[in-house]
């Protein structure tokens, strides 16, 4: 039976004013990187409150089968109910494990971070490695970072569609672990990416960038999306040790080179913070509920893109609250009335927050007020083509939405037509799942066909939701 063949998840309307506080998982991108980082590190690692999710365990998958390893230790510390995990470094060369019938493989699943973060470490082993996953994976754009990959001197060989999943990956003729320049065994490796599809690629390219000989320098040659999650990967690396040189950001595009210079990254303690984009559905809902919703440990500085709800919740009609703890921590709580205001705005830089503003402004243009969501074209080759399918949800619930160049239209509607009740889909994303279900909250009668997508980032999400709405005492 798959996912789709399960019941619909009936999603709860709202009853009245929210009073909830709660605690999120890891954040998925932060995860990654610390797992990724660890598993190159010079030294062991100790990683708390990283997320349990489909998409972090297949990242854990994928890096034992380049030799890392990953022990769960007891969480002696009381404060989250995540994984505390133990990290051993993979030797280098990557020692690759092959399958029984000799082919080491990499279930990539539906996850970005797995896709494009890991191939440049297999070129890096000491065979290649096939890279595969879901059937919507396989839509998903690669062939800019593996072009990279083979400048750079590795073997690519397509067993698809050329530039898509299913792929070998490996380390060639040895290309990227000889220097650069053997004149110059100092000077850094060179090479050109296309990131306009997604930042991934040149995440990608630094994060495994420290372990060549002389580093890695790499300029995009376009506009690059999701510009947060670049920062972070910067931060991360310079946390762990590591130096990068970034850009002048008023270079011009096609100029602007970020350079990461070579040595493996410090292992460690290592803290992961609540995941702020998956904060969205829930900080959304005291907007369409009304009332006050809670996170807990909201970090005082991040480079989440999540981050950015602090000034979108406010221009979709809320108000945003920090409070410090008497642990001195800082929770974050939106408040809500339940009415809506529309939205004119560029998501560029926050792409990934954009299904949860959809669902705000769906909900809005029931009140009369029409958005616009500007810079997001990327997000067609997100886990599924997001703009169509927002388009299509939001119409199918009586909503007028339209697809742009680079984002989305939704009308105003006239006074009196309301949005009415659907089952909608989720086409395996866990996004376009908690879109339903902040739509659901505002029109009763919502479905949605599969909810159990939402396993990728946050496998306890209908629980939570749950919580949510029946914790009226909050605190
Ligand atoms: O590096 C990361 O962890 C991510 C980068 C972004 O990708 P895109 O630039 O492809 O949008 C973001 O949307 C994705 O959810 C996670
Ligand atoms: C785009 C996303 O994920 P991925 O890491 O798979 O690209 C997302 O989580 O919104």
């Amino acid at each position: 039976m798959s996912a789709v063949d399960a019941a619909p998840w009936p999603a709860p309307a709202a009853s009245g004013p929210l009073d909830a506080v709660i605690d999120l998982p890891g954040s998925k991108s932060l995860t990654a990187r610390a797992l990724v980082a660890a598993a190159v590190a010079g030294g062991p690692t100790t990683l708390r409150g990283a997320l349990r999710s489909r998409d972090t365990e297949l990242m854990r998958a994928a890096l034992t089968a380049l030799g890392a390893r990953f022990e769960e230790l007891p969480d002696d510390s009381g404060a989250c109910a995540d994984a505390v995990l133990r990290v051993t470094p993979a030797p280098r060369p990557f020692p690759v494990r092959a399958g029984a019938d000799g082919v080491a493989r990499i279930d990539c699943g539906l996850a970005g971070t797995v896709m494009r973060f890991v191939p440049p470490l297999a070129a890096l082993a000491d065979a290649p490695v096939v890279f595969d996953g879901d059937a919507a994976a396989r839509r998903r754009p690669l062939a800019p970072l593996l072009d990279a990959l083979t400048a750079l001197g590795a073997e690519v060989g397509y067993l698809g569609d050329p530039g898509f999943l299913p792929v070998r990956v490996g380390p060639g003729g040895g290309g990227p672990l000889r220097p650069a320049d053997p004149a110059r065994p100092e000077a850094p490796h060179r090479v050109s990416v296309d990131a306009s599809g997604s930042s991934q690629f040149l995440s990608a390219l630094l994060l495994a960038g420290c372990l060549l000989p002389g580093g890695l320098a790499v300029t995009p040659t376009g506009p690059v999306p999701s510009l947060p999650h670049v920062a972070m990967t910067v931060e991360f690396l310079r946390e762990r040790g590591i130096a990068v040189d970034e850009p002048d950001a008023g270079a011009p595009v096609g100029a602007r080179t970020w350079t990461v210079h070579p040595g493996a990254p410090r292992g460690g303690t290592l803290v992961i913070e609540p995941d702020l984009s998956n904060a969205g559905p829930f900080l959304a809902a005291a907007l369409v509920a009304g009332g006050r919703v809670g996170v807990r440990h909201w970090p005082a500085h991040t480079t989440q893109a999540g981050d950015a709800w602090r000034w979108l919740l406010p221009d979709l009609g809320g108000t945003v609250e920090q409070a410090r703890e008497a642990d001195g921590s800082l929770t974050l709580t939106a408040v809500g009335t339940g009415e809506l205001h529309g939205i004119d705005a560029d998501l560029s830089a926050v792409g990934e927050l954009t299904p949860t503003v959809a669902a705000l402004a769906a909900l809005a243009s029931a009140q009369g007020h029409a958005s616009r969501l500007r810079g997001i074209g990327h997000l067609r080759g997100h886990e599924t083509d997001r703009l169509a399918a927002l388009t299509t949800e939001i119409n199918r619930i009586g909503g007028t939405a339209r697809q742009t160049a680079d984002g989305l239209e939704i009308d105003a509607l006239p006074t009196g037509v309301h949005l009415h009740p659907a089952r909608l889909r989720a086409y395996a994303d866990h996004r376009m799942a908690t879109f339903a279900a902040v739509v659901g909250l505002g029109v009763p009668g919502i479905e949605v066909d599969d909810i159990a997508c939402t396993a990728k980032t946050l496998p306890d999400f209908p629980a939570l939701w749950a919580k949510l709405l029946s914790d009226r005492e909050g605190r």
